[in-house]
C-alpha cells in the first residue's frame, strides 16, 4: 500500500496517545512503507515482513573510531578497512636458507634475520644466510632453501664459506621470495564496511598497521521480565511457573551482537513497570509478557505513561502476534553510544570519524515488547528484536536463509506462521511440541520456517529464520 493510501486509512497515530488496539482480531490497515522513518509513526498492525522492515529501518549507533583491536571483536566494521601499508611491507624471504644472486656456487657473506637490516647490496656470486620473514638484500634474486644447499669452508682464510646447490634446487628468479605488496598495496580496500569483526579480521588489521578499529557500538539491552507468576528457581509450584525467558534471552541477545546490561523480574504492577522503564538507560529495553489485554497486562499503558511512541503494535504472525516495537524518549547517561559519542551517526550529520555535528539528535532508544508465551517471545525476537539490534550495530546480516520444505509445513489460516524446523539434506521438516507456550520443539530445532498462510507444500522454498545453535 502506498504511504498516501495508508495514511488515509490510518487509525489514530500512537503519538496521539489514543488507546492502542492490539487484540487478535483488530482490523487495522497495513502500515505505510518503512523507508522514510518519520519522527512519529502511526502505530500499526503489521504483516511479518512489514514489522521486520520497520525494525530494521533504524539508524545505526554513532561510530566509535577508538575500539582497541581485541575489544572490537564482535562488533561490525563501520568503515572499509583500507591498507595503511604494502603487505608484505618489503621483499621478504619465504623460507629459511640463503638469499642468492643468480646461479651458484656462491660465497656466503653474512646472515640476515627477521627484523634485522640486510646487507646493503649483494653482487653476483654472493649469498647471505636468511631466515623466513627477513628482508631480502637488494640484488638478491631468489632464496635457496636450507635443504637445497650445502656449505664448505672458503678457499682461503677470511673468505666466506662456499655454498653449493643440490641438483634438485630450484632457483628461478623470485623463488621463495614474498614480494612487497603481494597481499595488498597501500590504500587497497581489504575488507568492506559492514563486515563482522572477527579474530581473523583483527589479525589482518594489526598486520596492516591498525591499533584501533571503527565500529558501531554494540547496542545495550536491559531486559524486564514481567509476571507475578514467575519463579526463578526450583520446580513450578502453587500455580506459578519457572521464568524461561530470563535465562534464555541474555545469551541469545549477546549472540545477536547486543550487550545485555541488566535482566530483572518485575511484578505485574503498573507503577513498578513505569518506574523500571523510566530508570532504564539502555539503547533497547526488552520486556517479556504483559503485551496482551489481560487485567495485569501493563506494557501499553506504561509506554503511554513514559511517553513511548508505538511503531509496531501487533504483527500478523503466529505465535507472537501481540509483540510490539516502540520508541522511547531521551537517552540515559551511561549508554555506550552516549557521552562523548552522543550525536547523530555519520550518515545523519557527523563531521566524519564519529565526531558529532553540534545539534544533531541523540540516537533513538527503543522498546521491544515480547509476548509472554515463550515461543511467542522467540517469534518477537526474530521478527522485531534481531532486525533492530542488527540495524543499531550496523550489521548487514540477513538473519535468515532459504531452504526447501522436506514435508508439508502447516500454517495459520491467515497469518504468517513461524514453525520450528530441523534441517537435513532433504530440507526443512517440522518438529513436534511447537505450541506458543512450549520450547521443547525449538530446543532441538535448527531454525524457524516462515510459513505463509495457509501453509507450505513439500518442495516449496521457505525462509528459515536463524536461531542460535
Ligand atoms: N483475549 C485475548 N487473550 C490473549 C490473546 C488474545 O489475542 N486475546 N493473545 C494470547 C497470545 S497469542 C499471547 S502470546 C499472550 C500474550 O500475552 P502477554 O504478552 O500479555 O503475556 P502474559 O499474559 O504475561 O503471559 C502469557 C503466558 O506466558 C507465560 N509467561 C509469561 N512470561 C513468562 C516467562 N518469562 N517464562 C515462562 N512463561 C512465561 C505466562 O505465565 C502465561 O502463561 O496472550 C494471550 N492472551
Ligand atoms: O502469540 Mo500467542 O499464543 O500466538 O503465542
Amino acid at each position: 500500500m502506498s504511504p498516501g493510501a495508508a495514511a488515509g486509512d490510518a487509525p489514530a497515530p500512537a503519538d496521539s496517545q489514543g488507546p492502542a488496539s492490539h487484540g487478535p482480531d483488530s482490523q487495522q490497515p497495513a502500515p505505510q512503507a518503512p523507508d522514510s522513518p518519520a519522527p512519529s509513526h502511526p502505530a500499526r498492525r503489521c504483516s511479518f515482513d512489514e514489522a521486520r522492515r520497520l525494525a530494521a529501518a533504524v539508524a545505526p549507533l554513532p561510530i566509535r573510531d577508538d575500539l582497541p583491536l581485541t575489544a572490537a571483536v564482535g562488533h561490525v566494521l563501520a568503515r572499509p578497512l583500507m591498507a595503511l601499508t604494502d603487505l608484505p611491507p618489503f621483499d621478504a624471504a619465504a623460507m629459511d636458507g640463503w638469499a642468492v644472486v643468480g646461479d651458484g656456487p656462491w660465497t656466503v657473506v653474512g646472515q640476515v634475520l627477521a627484523g634485522s637490516p640486510p646487507p646493503e647490496h649483494l653482487g653476483p656470486g654472493q649469498a647471505v644466510g636468511i631466515a623466513t620473514g627477513a628482508r631480502m638484500p637488494v640484488g638478491a634474486t631468489a632464496v635457496l632453501r636450507r635443504e637445497h644447499g650445502s656449505t664448505a669452508p672458503g678457499p682461503r682464510p677470511g673468505a666466506g664459506p662456499v655454498l653449493t646447490p643440490t641438483p634438485d634446487a630450484v632457483l628461478a628468479p623470485g623463488r621463495d621470495v614474498r614480494p612487497r605488496g603481494l597481499e595488498c598495496r597501500t590504500g587497497d580496500e581489504l575488507v568492506p564496511s559492514g563486515t563482522p569483526i572477527t579474530p581473523a579480521l583483527v589479525g589482518l588489521a594489526a598486520a596492516a598497521g591498525y591499533d584501533a578499529l571503527p565500529a558501531h557500538p554494540r547496542p545495550t539491552v536491559q531486559l524486564l521480565v514481567l509476571g507475578d507468576e514467575l519463579l526463578t528457581d526450583g520446580l513450578p509450584r502453587g500455580g506459578r511457573v519457572r521464568d524461561a525467558l530470563g535465562p534464555m534471552l541474555p545469551p541469545w541477545l549477546e549472540r545477536l551482537g547486543a550487550r545485555v546490561t541488566g535482566c530483572r523480574v518485575v511484578g505485574d504492577d503498573l507503577p513498578a513497570l513505569r518506574a523500571a522503564l523510566e530508570e532504564a538507560t539502555a539503547d533497547v529495553v526488552v520486556t517479556t509478557g504483559g503485551t496482551a489485554s489481560g487485567p495485569v497486562d501493563h506494557v501499553h499503558r506504561a509506554l503511554e505513561l513514559v511517553g513511548g511512541r508505538l511503531v509496531v503494535d501487533e504483527v500478523m504472525v503466529r505465535p507472537g502476534h501481540p509483540m510490539l516495537l516502540a520508541r522511547l524518549p531521551g537517552r540515559g547517561p551511561d549508554t555506550q553510544a552516549g557521552g562523548t559519542q552522543a550525536g547523530g551517526t555519520q550518515a545523519r550529520g557527523t563531521q566524519g570519524e564519529g565526531i558529532p555535528t553540534p545539534g544533531t539528535p541523540a540516537p533513538t532508544r527503543h522498546l521491544v515488547g515480547l509476548p509472554g508465551n515463550p515461543l511467542a517471545a522467540v517469534a518477537g525476537v526474530v521478527t522485531l528484536l534481531a532486525p533492530l539490534l542488527r540495524a543499531l550495530a550496523g550489521s548487514p546480516e540477513p538473519g535468515s536463509f532459504p531452504a526447501e520444505a522436506a514435508a508439508d509445513l502447516p500454517g495459520h489460516p491467515h497469518d504468517t506462521r513461524l514453525l520450528p524446523v530441523v534441517l537435513s539434506e532433504w530440507g526443512a521438516a517440522p518438529v513436534e511440541h511447537t505450541g506458543p507456550g512450549m520450547l521443547r520443539g525449538l530446543a532441538t530445532a535448527d531454525g524457524l520456517a516462515v510459513v505463509p498462510a495457509p501453509g507450505a507444500r513439500r518442495g516449496d522454498v521457505v525462509e528459515i529464520m536463524e536461531v542460535p545453535t
